[in-house]
């Protein structure tokens, strides 16, 4: 049976990760849930004079290493379950990248697309108005997320500096220039990923340039992307969005499509000769990049993927039953805990410059995102020869033992 419950899979293969380190129950008992999972009810007077009730989380992980950290997500699927994953997930990626922090996440369950600018703004502050006891930019800072973006980070660093009483831009990530982002954040996670492809081919011997990439989401992740492989001279030959998918085996135009898509990363909508998300996953291609959900290769259609190369910018796109398909297939599988690590990283990169005061240059950003990504590309794919363990598992592996030797030298297990 497909296991398809992000949590449930995601506990499997951190206990499977903390026993191959040589940890105990004890340790696994600890890691295994977030220490801390704060659930709130957020009222907001929408635009027709009546107040509706969101329910909101933020789970954070363990914060043994430092503050925890990770994004909010806007979104109606969003629930408690995957929050504590994705808040785990966080941790991983953090610990893969070598950033003094663990993983948190958040999320409210709403449909940003059917909210005015106004509402959504009052719900954002709602929000942090919620959660500002257990969060702050030495305790857990937020940043975006599926749905959110650089305006609803300023609503919730302006909320949170009225409620301390000072401009607090450390509390968050993933702002806008003006209010002390970071250049290079909002294409971090797409250059991240970027550079897990090249990584991935080099080993694979597959060039870039003219290479047939396919990528389902088009929204932050996957849009920039999308320009990032067209730019290196791939064929980016399929995108796609919630609505359908887009195919030209010649490769689409990537410009015109940035062009026409909207903020939530929707485009298909605009064109009649669409397929299905599902036929998208399935192309014959180099590499296939889930740029949008969960769950999206499962046992149902693992053994159909024609890709050489899977690299997860979304996370939690493949099922574990899938990952052991794929693996047996011989595909190369980067798992979302290292390809989709550029996000955090460059929030840390923007956390940074707001401590100090003091900002980088994009070029600046770029070359410490490269070398940052690299290094976490090697620590797993030499543990994943070494010990011959799976891609997923070595980056678990990585990901976890900073948190697990922090844990113990604070004598917590
Ligand atoms: N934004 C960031 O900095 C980071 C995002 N991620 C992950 O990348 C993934 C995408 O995030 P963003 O690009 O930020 O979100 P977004 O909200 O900007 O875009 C999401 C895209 O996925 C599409 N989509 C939604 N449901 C779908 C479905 N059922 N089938 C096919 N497509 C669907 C949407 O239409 C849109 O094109 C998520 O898993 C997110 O957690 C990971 C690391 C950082
Ligand atoms: O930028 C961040 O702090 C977190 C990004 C995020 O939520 C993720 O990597 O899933």
């Amino acid at each position: 049976m497909d296991n398809n419950n992000v949590l449930t899979s995601t506990q499997i293969v951190i206990e499977e990760a903390l026993r191959k380190l040589g940890y105990g129950d004890d340790m696994i008992d600890l890691l295994k849930e977030p220490m801390r999972m704060l659930t709130v009810r957020i009222p907001v007077r929408m635009d027709d004079g009546k107040t509706r009730v969101f329910l909101g989380f933020r789970a954070q992980h363990n914060d043994a290493v430092g503050p925890t950290k990770g994004g909010v997500r806007f979104h109606p699927d969003v629930n408690e379950l995957e929050v504590k994953a994705l808040s785990i997930w966080m941790s991983l990626k953090c610990g893969i990248a070598n950033l003094p922090y663990g993983g948190g996440k958040g999320g409210v369950i709403c449909d940003p697309r059917k909210m005015s600018f106004r509402e959504l703004e009052r719900l954002s502050r709602g929000y942090v108005r919620a959660i500002s006891q257990i969060v702050g930019p030495n305790k857990d800072i937020p940043a975006p997320d599926v749905m959110t973006n650089a305006q609803i980070m300023a609503w919730m660093m302006d909320e949170y500096s009225r409620i301390r009483e000072f401009d607090s831009p450390g509390f968050i990530t993933g702002k806008p220039l003006v209010l002390g982002g970071s250049l290079g954040r909002e294409s971090a996670t797409a250059k991240g990923v970027a550079i897990m492809i090249d990584e991935a081919m080099a080993k694979k011997g597959i060039p870039v340039a003219g290479s047939r990439v396919v990528i389902q989401g088009f929204g932050n992740a996957g849009s920039f992307l999308a320009k990032f492989m067209h730019d290196a001279g791939a064929k980016v030959v399929a995108i796609s969005d919630v609505h359908g998918a887009l195919y030209n085996e010649q490769g689409l135009d990537i410009e015109h499509l940035m062009d026409r898509r909207d903020s939530f990363g929707t485009v298909t909508n605009l064109f009649q000769n669409t397929i299905s998300n599902d036929e998208l996953l399935t192309l014959d291609c180099d590499v296939l990049v889930p740029a949008a959900i969960e769950n999206q290769i499962t046992a149902s259609n693992a053994d159909r993927i024609r890709a050489k190369i899977i690299v997860e910018a979304a996370n939690g796109p493949t099922t574990l039953d899938a990952t052991r398909i794929v693996t047996d297939k011989g595909i190369l599988l980067i798992p979302d805990v290292l390809a989709s690590a550029g996000g955090v990283i460059v929030s840390y990169f923007e956390w940074v410059q707001n401590n100090q005061g003091y900002y980088w240059s994009e070029a600046e950003v770029d070359a410490k995102l490269r070398e940052m990504m690299v290094r976490g590309f090697n620590s797993v794919y030499e543990l994943h020869a070494l010990k011959k363990v799976d891609m997923r598992l070595a980056a678990y592996m990585v990901g976890v033992r900073k948190m697990a030797e922090a844990v113990r030298l604070r004598g917590w297990v």
